[in-house]
């Protein structure tokens, strides 16, 4: 069937019959689901409270700092530590009752996985293939096929021992892969690789997981990497979960009360322009610093000369940035750039994990001339 028909007629009916557009339908199926999960040592809580729920082929990325509860969350996944409170379910699994059925279905790649380093890479899979019970002949097929998947068929008879950091996070991969899981839980995956590597990993494990349906729990402190794959992020902090969603949800929530930050380049600014910038409905602050592109050094002054080229920083309470525009033009100035400040992990990163008090994220290093 075209794909052009899924546009007309009945468009539910071509979908559900048409095989390969079938795929394309996303249903939903819970497969992590946490309810107030509590877990404390001595006295201190490293879990406090979580509630969590995970979608089947969604990759869900664990944010958070040091000692932030992430692991701790993990063990009680693979049913390795008990909770003190809460419900946790895991394929429909209690995995404090029933450990071992959810250890069959959940594959688990810590931050530094362990090999038997005198055996090749080949060797490694099919010892944790005879583990799961998997038959001699279908082992060797999928070991050999994982081994290609994750670009390791060229070191299939290495010793594990002379594996780099890179190829034993993708021999870990593939290990994990070997029972073929229906979850798999990656403890910081990339943590040592090199940039390339890292890249390579990180489109290997989308890869995976958008081509088997795969669902994809990522816990990582590294923000940028988490952001490139993962479908919905939970940021962690302090054994509690501060926000969760696709990254610029998680912003417009975390930000929400923040001033939006409007900066434009331009020349032509006069005093008149700076109340007209200033009388705008939302807008509280004004600063007017050298430009960016500007070729010649700016005198100190409250409003500079015309033909200086400035950058104007506006906070506002609402975006204004049509206005702003309109009356720059409108007042005789020439706008060479009008940017609206996005919220990103960097902002999230020094906000939650850094504990700094960049509030606005915004570098300040216009020369200033005058604040309103
Ligand atoms: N077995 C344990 N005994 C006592 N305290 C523990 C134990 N495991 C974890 N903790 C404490 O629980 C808190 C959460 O630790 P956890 O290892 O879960 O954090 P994390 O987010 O995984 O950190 P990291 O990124 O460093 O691995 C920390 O304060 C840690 O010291």
């Amino acid at each position: 069937m075209d794909r052009g028909a899924c546009h007309s007629g009945d468009t539910r009916r071509d979908l559900l019959f048409d095989s390969h557009v079938r795929e394309e339908i996303t249903v939903t199926e819970t497969v992590i689901d946490i309810h107030e999960l509590t877990k404390s040592y001595n006295g201190t809580k490293a879990v406090d409270g979580l509630s969590l729920q995970i979608q089947r082929g969604e990759i869900f990325g664990l944010l958070g700092p040091n000692g932030a509860g992430k692991s701790t969350t993990i063990l009680m996944l693979l049913g390795l530590s008990e909770p003190d409170s809460g419900t946790i379910n895991v394929l429909g699994l209690n995995p404090t009752r029933e450990p071992i059925p959810v250890k069959r279905r959940v594959g688990y790649l810590p931050d530094d996985v362990g090999f038997y380093e005198d055996r090749t890479g080949f060797e490694n899979l099919m010892l944790t293939a005879r583990l799961n019970g998997i038959p001699e002949e279908t082992a060797r097929g999928r070991a050999t096929e994982l081994l290609e998947q994750v670009g390791l068929t060229h070191a299939a008879n290495k010793k594990a021992g002379a594996y780099s950091r890179g190829m034993r996070q993708r021999l870990g991969l593939a290990d994990v892969l070997v029972k073929s899981p229906e979850i798999i839980i990656l403890d910081e995956p990339t943590l040592g690789i090199d940039p390339t590597g890292m890249e390579e990993l990180l489109g290997l494990i989308r890869k995976l997981s958008r081509e088997q349906h795969l669902t994809v729990l990522l816990s990582s402190h590294q923000l940028h990497q988490v952001q490139q794959i993962c479908d919905r992020v939970g940021l962690f902090v302090r054994g509690q979960l501060l926000a969760q969603g696709d990254v610029s949800s998680l912003s417009r929530t975390l930000f929400a009360d923040d001033p939006i930050i409007i900066t434009a380049e331009m020349d032509g600014y006069s005093s008149r322009l700076q109340d007209e910038i200033r009388s705008i409905e939302g807008v509280h602050h004004l600063e007017v610093g050298a430009s960016l592109q500007a070729d010649n050094s700016p005198a100190e002054a409250d409003v500079p000369e015309p033909d200086t080229a400035v950058r104007l920083i506006i906070r506002s309470s609402t975006d204004c940035s049509p206005e702003v525009a309109r009356r720059i033009v409108e007042g005789g100035g020439r706008l060479f750039s009008l940017s609206r400040q996005q919220y990103g992990l960097d902002e999230i990163y020094h906000r939650y994990f850094a504990g700094g008090d960049d509030k606005h994220g915004e570098k300040s290093d216009s020369k200033h001339y005058s604040q309103a």
